[in-house]
């Protein structure tokens, strides 16, 4: 194939530059751009949005905008989300398979042409601080500008991260050819290429002289991980978590497979950093399943005395073990795109901070006076707003203004309350990792596993009602296995394996404690007995005093129980406070009865250890 435009390749690493040739001779674009990340380029492609109509500036904010998706193309496709490994075991039973082949066959057509009339933009970056050791490289080729924006804010892109690749290259030449000098006796190492290389379309070509509409994409949708060739393939869709292929394409779906491979943890988790009154800091990561707390979380306002949390990361953390035999963990991302309905001065001041410009809103409304509004912004909704799908809104309108998955992009480093080693390469010592879920019944506040064995066995039955952030009924109960059954980019159960055997690789002084907490209980009339949001601290402060020795637990046949809370200053009725800290063994007996199948999902691949758990938990319920 060849293709009428000439194709830049502005780089010195000549398979990054072959690739680009191959891809745009695939896909056919109109203009070739290699993306640098700089403020120039970011003003001339939001210029483009405006004048494209896919981005409404912002009067009320600077350098932001509104953005309104395709009503089809708002949350992740799990049912279009693929893992073509080479086996189809090696998928697990979680994920959708389709093989390897079969998919690069279904890809040659379906990428044939597929950004005629468009400009492909060749977008490098960088997952984790510039040049650490922990952090990982990548080049997404996509279609959209769109997306070119959204990963200047999500991740290290352009220039930097173009270099830091060309280096790598030379690094591996050199001992390519040292190992050519000596014969075969430097034996290769298994070489994975020195970026993870990314393609992604909107799957919506344009014919000559055909007008563009203001969110290209396609009904038809692949997101597809190629884990032993470390490759990502995304079609027909713009919505960030299926086209930001740095985010849970990159850094959980394949970097859990490197992760597995290498000996470390890629993981759906939030990180922030704690710092009593008087004390030590300490450094938690959590894992909840999509739009359940984790930015909220991060960003907390500790409603008791003098307790501080920064924030490291709202969504993904790479662990690894430091020199000292702990786990250390960096945020891979340089922005949040989080949540935006429930998200106000009330619950989440920080976030509300951190949106003052530079940012993308999509799918939230729009008031009169060129400002965003969602629901939750404000007690009160404005009188008169264009909602998301670009009608006239007022409160007496049927419908919410905002989608419920409409999210904001914005750089972390505008959060106030960034702690200042965020980008510190070496990560920060992962203390305590709690794990949880929206759950109506049942789940205490807060459990505190017996050991790392027993909060693999916690982590392993997450469960949690589902909510907007993928297509699909809203409210019902799955399981979602350490928030990660939709970003597990191998077999489940091997995942588990995996788990375990990190606790094997240190002193078990060292490891994290392991958590489970539920916010979302709630009472017969459908209210939430835990107020939530910053009193979530009083749970934090009891995890840190549990760390330091000086809080009492009450064992229970789940875990260990708070002995009490700091409740002081909370308004909550005392027997709303025991149900919260109670379990009741009838209900965990029905609880329990419902892990055998989940469980047996993964036949061979469950370990052992887990069942063990599983058989001591029945016992301790009697
Ligand atoms: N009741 C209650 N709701 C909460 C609490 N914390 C967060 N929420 C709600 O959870 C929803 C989304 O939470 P986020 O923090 O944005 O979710 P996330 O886990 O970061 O989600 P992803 O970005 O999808 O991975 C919002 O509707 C919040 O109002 C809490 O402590 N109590
Ligand atoms: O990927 C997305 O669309 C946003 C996100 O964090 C999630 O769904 O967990
Ligand atoms: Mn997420």
């Amino acid at each position: 194939m060849s293709i009428s435009v000439e194709v830049p390749t502005p780089t010195s690493h000549s398979d990054l530059a072959a690739w680009v040739t191959r891809i745009a001779e695939l896909t056919q674009p109109d203009r070739i751009e290699w993306c640098d990340g700089s403020e120039a380029e970011w003003t001339r492609l939001t210029n483009l949005l405006v004048e494209q109509g896919t981005f409404t500036r912002l009067a009320k904010r600077p350098n932001s905008f509104y953005a309104a998706s395709d009503p089809s193309d708002v949350a992740r496709v799990e049912d279009r989300t693929f893992i073509c490994s080479e086996r189809e075991e090696d998928a697990g039973p979680t994920n959708n398979w389709i093989a390897p082949d079969e998919m690069r066959r279904t890809f040659a057509t379906l990428f044939k042409g597929c950004m005629r009339g468009r400009t492909m933009y060749v977008v490098p970056f960088c997952m984790g601080p510039l040049g650490g050791n922990i952090s990982q490289l990548g080049v997404e080729i996509t279609d959209s500008p769109y997306v070119v924006v959204s990963m200047r804010i999500m991740t290290r892109m352009g220039e930097d991260a173009l270099r830091l690749i060309e280096e790598r290259g030379a690094a591996r030449k050199a001992r390519e050819s040292e190992a050519r000098a000596n014969e075969g006796r430097g034996k290769h190492d298994h070489e994975h290429g020195d970026f993870v290389k990314a393609v992604h379309s909107v799957g919506a070509p344009l014919a000559p002289g055909q007008a563009d509409v203001p969110w290209p994409c396609s009904q038809t949708k692949y997101i597809s991980h190629f884990p032993e060739t470390r490759e990502i393939w995304s079609y027909g869709s713009g919505y960030g978590g299926n086209a930001l292929l740095g985010k849970k394409c990159y850094a959980l779906r394949i970097a859990s497979v490197m992760a597995r491979d290498e000996g470390w943890l890629a993981e759906h988790m939030l990180i922030l950093k704690l710092t009593p009154p008087q004390g030590e800091a300490r450094y938690v990561a959590a894992a909840f399943p999509s739009a359940c707390g984790k930015t909220n979380l991060a960003m907390l306002q500790p409603t008791i005395p003098g307790w501080k949390v920064e924030t490291i990361g709202d969504d993904i953390a790479w662990m690894r073990f430091g020199p000292d035999g702990r786990l250390y963990a960096i945020n891979p991302e340089a922005g949040f795109f989080g949540v935006a309905p429930g998200t106000g001065r009330s619950t989440n001041a920080n976030a509300i901070e951190t949106l003052w410009g530079n940012s993308i809103f999509t799918n939230v409304a729009l008031t009169d006076d060129g400002d965003v509004w969602w629901e939750g912004l404000t007690d009160e909704p404005p009188a008169h707003l264009i909602d998301w799908k670009g009608r006239d809104w007022t409160p007496d309108s049927p419908e919410p203004a905002a989608h419920p998955n409409a999210r904001f992009t914005t750089p972390a480093e505008q959060c106030p309350t960034i702690a200042p080693e965020w980008q510190d390469p070496a990560g920060v010592p992962i203390s305590a990792i709690l794990f949880g879920g929206r759950r109506a019944t049942a789940v205490p506040l807060v459990t505190e596993s017996f050991g790392w064995q027993h909060g693999v066995f916690l982590g392993a039955n997450v469960a949690s009602e589902k909510t907007a952030a993928a297509e699909g009924k809203v409210g019902e109960l799955r399981r979602d296995p350490f928030a990660m059954l939709p970003f597990c980019g191998y077999n489940m159960g091997d995942y588990f394996a995996h788990w375990l055997e990190i606790g094997r690789m240190t002193d078990p002084e060292k490891l994290p404690r392991i958590y489970y907490v539920n916010w979302f209980r709630k009472d017969a009339n459908g209210r939430f007995l835990w107020p939530g949001f910053g009193e979530n601290s009083r749970v934090l402060k009891w995890i840190v005093d549990r760390l330091n020795g000086v809080a009492d637990a009450v064992p229970t046949p789940i875990g260990n129980l708070p002995a009490s809370l700091d409740t002081e200053g909370l308004d909550i009725a005392p027997e709303d406070m025991e149900l919260l800290l109670s379990v009741d063994p009838e209900v965990w007996r029905e609880e329990a009865a419902l892990i055998p199948p989940h469980f047996e999902t993964f036949g061979d691949h469950m370990p052992k250890e887990l069942w063990d758990e599983y058989r001591a938990l029945v016992q301790r319920l009697g």
